[in-house]
This record gives structure tokens, sequence and C-alpha cells, in this order.
């Protein structure tokens, strides 16, 4: 049987499984963990341990048809404006509850984009979060860019900052392509922020790809890699087209009619791969390339990368703290996410509450299976001898997921006394896999297709 037909058989392009940035995933979570979890929590942290902080702008001036993230749209500023007031008053709310002396040792703003914000918003903000959580002298400051709504004076106002790492958006380079999701990008506008990056002392710079993507064909996303290899990027996340428009609902104007079918997209994935990885890539995780210099290369050499909301990292954070509408916060004894809505968000933080609303409390069986899972994600070897040591009997409760998985997967898998091994041909399948050591999976939950 040829290698695609055995993936087949065994649920590639049938499966609906998470994508595994937490476990259990933000589906599971339920309105009976909110904020005062959230506080309690917030309040039993180690003040001599350094924590991560995740501000989310769900904001964008252009909405792209393809996009999944939590975002809206808007063409003033004004809301925007009052939204960082909110966002400072969450700050000051949290910096109240937080024992005395603990520290910030990464800064993420995520989003929607960023980089809406204009210089003197971007000061403010960080000025606001800085002094509610100071930095660590080794702080890590990263920041969701898009190329086409920023300018060198909000790159100069957010270095200022602090800044040293960033995340560009592309997603395809292809003028028919960007015209199918509602994305025209310019490839002398990335190059010339790549430029003002590189120039504003960015040593870290990572480029955001999307394949499976309307009109995308072998030729498109080979010219469309070429192109980003001309950037020069230290790190590139090739994200599979998550096509929910049940969920993101401006994705009805996409036409699904033009999207490629699976074993296409299989092949464009399998194709940008390689030439990445010919280009000196190497590959991290499921959906990651690096340089091998890179931290998070770096880190995967020595097993230390992680799985996050993001996607990997290096960060060896054990909490971190979410704020802004939707923002997820993981503590030591679970996630809380923030209201979603930005209108509830606002309602909450003005009334002096925190705006947790969903959560899990993890159990120690949770966290034994969150970290088997992240360990199939990361390193594609679930490492019994680590879960024995951390957790040590109850990790006999995964002895028939382990059994269940070698006897579905074969070769595709190595099991010892020692470890579960996905050998590099069964790679495709490994969210389906780890999908076998998730006890919380919901009912009417509809993900993305796995492959
Ligand atoms: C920044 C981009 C993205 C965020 N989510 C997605 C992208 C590309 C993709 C995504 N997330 C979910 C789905 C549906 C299920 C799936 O296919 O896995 C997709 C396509 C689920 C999801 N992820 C988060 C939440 C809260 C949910 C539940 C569904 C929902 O409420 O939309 C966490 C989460 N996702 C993003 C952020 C910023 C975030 C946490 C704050 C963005
Ligand atoms: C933050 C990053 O998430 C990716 N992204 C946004 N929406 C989707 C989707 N529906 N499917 C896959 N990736 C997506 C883009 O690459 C963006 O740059
Ligand atoms: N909004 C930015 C862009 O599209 C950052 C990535 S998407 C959250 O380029
Ligand atoms: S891809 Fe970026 S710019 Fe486009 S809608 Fe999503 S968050 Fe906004």
């Amino acid at each position: 049987m040829k290698q695609i037909d055995r993936l087949r058989a065994l649920g590639l392009f049938d499966s609906r499984v998470p994508r595994y940035t937490s476990y259990p995933t933000a589906p599971v979570f339920s309105t009976a963990v909110g904020a005062a979890f959230q506080k309690a929590q917030l309040a039993a942290l180690d003040p001599a341990v350094p924590v991560s902080v995740y501000i989310h702008i769900p904001f964008c001036e252009r909405l792209c048809w393809f996009c999944a993230c939590r975002t809206q749209g808007t063409q003033t500023l004004s809301p925007v404006e009052s939204y960082i007031g909110t966002v400072e008053k969450e700050l000051s709310l949290i910096a109240d509850i937080l024992p005395k002396g603990l520290r910030m040792g990464r800064l993420h703003w995520g989003g929607g984009t960023p980089t809406i914000l204009p210089p003197a918003l971007i000061h403010r903000l960080a000025q606001s979060i800085k002094s509610a959580i100071p930095p660590t002298a080794d702080w890590e400051f990263s920041v969701e860019i898009d190329p086409t709504m920023v300018d060198r004076d909000k790159i100069a106002a957010l270095a200022k900052e602090g800044m040293n790492r960033a995340s560009i958006g592309i997603q395809d380079f292809d003028p028919e392509v960007q015209t199918a999701i509602g994305r025209i990008q310019p490839f002398d506008v990335t190059a010339a922020c790549v430029a003002d990056l590189r120039a504003a002392g960015i040593h870290s710079l990572n480029t955001d790809l999307v394949y499976g993507l309307p009109h995308q064909d072998a030729t498109r996303i080979a010219d469309t890699v070429d192109k980003v290899l001309t950037l020069a990027p230290d790190r590139v996340a090739l994200f599979g087209y998550a096509h929910v428009p049940w969920v993101a609902k401006r994705q009805k104007l996409i036409d699904d009619t033009a999207l490629p079918g699976d074993e296409t997209r299989y092949h464009l994935a399998e194709l940008a791969a390689k030439k990445l990885q010919s280009a000196g890539f190497a590959t991290i995780g499921i959906d990651h390339f690096a340089r091998p210099q890179d931290g998070l290369n770096l880190a995967r050499n020595s097993g230390h990368l992680r799985r996050n909301f993001q996607g990997y990292t290096d960060d060896h954070c054990p909490t971190l703290i979410g704020v802004g509408a939707s923002s997820i916060s993981r503590f030591d004894g679970g996630y809380v996410q923030n209201a979603a809505a930005t209108a509830a968000y606002i309602q909450r933080i003005e009334a002096g509450d925190l705006a947790g609303t969903r959560g899990h409390q993890l159990t120690p069986i949770d966290k034994m299976r969150a970290r088997a899972i992240e360990m199939l994600m990361c390193d594609f070897r679930l490492d019994r001898s680590e879960l024995q040591h951390r957790f040590g009997p109850q990790t006999q409760q995964l002895t028939a997921a382990l059994k269940a998985v070698t006897a579905t997967y074969g070769d595709l898998v190595t099991l010892t006394d020692d470890a579960l091994t996905i050998e590099p041909e069964g790679r495709a399948l490994t969210r389906i896999i780890a999908s076998a050591f998730d006890a919380h999976k919901p009912e009417g939950v509809r993900y993305s297709q796995a492959s």
C-alpha cells in the first residue's frame, strides 16, 4: 500500500482532532472554574519564579477571510484606545492580587493585530504591563506583527520598550491565493517590514505560513517558500488551514470548492517542509521549522521544547498570565479563560472583577495526560520513564492507550519499556495518536481535520 493510502486508512483525512495547544483543550473548559479560581491561583504564585504574560489585542483593520483568531474589525482607533484602558485596569487588578516581588520572564502580544496600536499607545500599554509585573533582566518580549499594518515608528516604539522577537503573518505570497483569502500583502511591503525589524535589532524573527488555502498548488507554495527564504527568518510556522466556518463565520467568504483536496493538501505540506529542510531548517514538532542555532531548535535538542497556545515554545516559565478578552491563563492548578467577547470582558473588568469565565481545574491524572500528550506533540516520543518518575503508579492508567496505539499503528510506532516513539513515517498521525491519551473528548465539538 502506498504510504498516503496507509495514512488515509488510519484516519489521517477523516479524523477531527484538537491541535493540543493545551490539555484539556479549550472547548472542554467549563463555567465551574472562573474568577474565584483565577484569583486564588494568582495569589498562590511563588514570587521567586518568573511568569509569562500574554496580552490579547482583538482588533484588526482588515478581517482576513481565512482567519480563525478571536478578533474584530475596526476602522477607527477609539474602540482600541478604550480597550487598552480596560486592559490597564485588568493589569492593576492582577497586580493587587500577585505576591510582591513577582517578575515577568516573557511577554507576548498577540491578536488580532497588536501593531494596530499607534506608538503612543504602544508605550502606554508596555509601561502599564511593566509597572504591574516588572520584567527580569533577561526577559523576552515578542509581538505578532502584520506587515501591512505597521511602520517604522511603531517598530521603533516596540523596540524601545524592549521587543526582541517578532512574528509576522505571511500565509501565502501568491496574488490569487491572497485574493481568495481576502488578504492582499505585497512581497515588497513584507520585505521592507523585515528590514525595519532587523534594523531595530530583532534577533529572532518568525514567519507564519499556511498550507491548504484556496487555489494553492505545488508551484505557488514552492514560490512562497522561496520568497520567504529570501527574507531569512529564524523560524517558520507552517499551519494547516483549519476550515471551521461554524466557528469562524468569516470563513463563509472562502470558496470551499477552491480548497485543495486531501491528497493535495498533504503534498503541499510535504513540499514546503522539504524545501525548508533543504534550506537548513530543523523540523520542530508537527508544524514549525527553525534554524539550527535558534532557541526553538536548541530547546528541541535538549528535551525542553514545550507546547503553548501560540504553538511551540522554548519558554520555561510554568505560569502564563493571560490578559485581555478571551485570553487563557495557565496555572499549576489549571486553566482559566477570560470572557471571550470583548464587550463582556470590558463589562467584567469595569465592574472591578477579574474576567475569568471558563476553565478547568487540573487533577493529578490530567497533569500526567497533559505531559504525555505534550511529549508526543513536541518530541514524537512519550517518555514512560519520565512519567513514571514524575507521576508514579498512576502512569499505569496509560497502559490501555499504549496497547491500543501499538495495535492500531503497527510499525509506525515503537513501544519499549522506556518509551512510545512515533516513527518518521507515522508523524503525520501525531495529533490522532495523541488523542488516544485524551480522556476529555467533548461531545458535540467539531475540530478541524488532522492533516
Ligand atoms: C491565533 C490563531 C488561532 C487561534 N485559534 C486558532 C488559530 C489559528 C485555531 C483554532 N482554535 C480552535 C479551533 C477549532 C478547533 C480546532 O480545529 O482545533 C481552531 C481552528 C479552538 C480553540 N482554541 C482556543 C479556543 C478558546 C478554542 C475554542 C473555540 C473558540 O472559542 O474559538 C484557544 C485560542 N485560540 C486562539 C487564541 C488566541 C486562543 C487563546 C486565547 C487563536
Ligand atoms: C496567528 C497565525 O494563525 C494562523 N491562522 C489564522 N487562522 C488560521 C486558520 N484558519 N487555519 C490555520 N492557521 C490559521 C495564521 O498563520 C496567523 O498568522
Ligand atoms: N494579525 C497579524 C497578521 O495577520 C498577526 C498574525 S494573525 C494573529 O499578520
Ligand atoms: S490573520 Fe491577522 S490580520 Fe488577518 S484577521 Fe487574522 S488576526 Fe487579523
